[in-house]
């Protein structure tokens, strides 16, 4: 089975091989276009992204299984919540959709995302680390790293294939 994963970032690389581990598949990562502004500002247009990455990946590296994993954020009442989805597309069928953990992010995050910033940088900047969003993601940061981005990506990728199984046990 040929799975193409629309990204090259590590943090989400590992998660889909993870949850494919049962499977002999071959994987092609591809660093395909979102179609949606670098930083999703809300559920809608994040799980628009996944499914774009999935769609362009499946198309592009012509496999059996594409996956689209986006990152985001939603503005609520309580503030701006970290938010993330997955998609796992088969031609032909409609997309499999799955979304991940969140938490609130601090009002200083929040202030400057809401002043036009990119997450990945503001992580960085805030952290004193390089590349966040490659490795533990905000989510590891404010969670003292008790749960990483890829473990984060991981659940994700298990609520996708789960999915996936259960369509094609059941034929619908
Ligand atoms: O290479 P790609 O696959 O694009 O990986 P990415 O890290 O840019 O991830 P997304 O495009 O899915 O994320 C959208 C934006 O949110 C940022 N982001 C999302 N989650 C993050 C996290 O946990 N830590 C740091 N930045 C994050 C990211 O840097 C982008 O600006
Ligand atoms: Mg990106």
């Amino acid at each position: 089975m040929k799975i193409i994963i629309g990204s090259l970032n590590p943090a989400k690389t590992r998660a889909v091989e993870e949850a494919f581990s049962n499977y002999s598949s071959s994987f092609l990562y591809l660093d395909v276009p979102s179609g949606v502004s670098e930083q999703p500002f809300s559920d809608d247009e994040t799980i628009r992204g996944a499914i774009n990455r999935a769609n362009l990946a499946l198309e592009q590296g012509e496999g059996n299984i594409g996956i689209g994993l986006e990152g985001g954020v939603q503005k609520t009442e309580h503030g701006l919540f970290l938010c993330n989805w997955g998609a796992l597309v088969e031609k032909n069928q409609p997309p499999i959709i799955g979304g991940g953990a969140r938490i609130l992010l601090p009002n200083v995050i929040a202030e400057r995302l809401l002043a036009g910033e990119e997450l990945g940088p503001v992580m960085d900047d805030f952290s004193k680390k390089e590349n966040v969003r490659k490795n533990e993601g905000a989510v590891g940061i404010f969670t003292n790293g008790l749960i990483n981005r890829a473990d984060m990506f991981g659940h994700v990728m298990k609520l996708l294939v789960g999915q996936y199984e259960y369509r094609n046990k059941q034929g619908v």
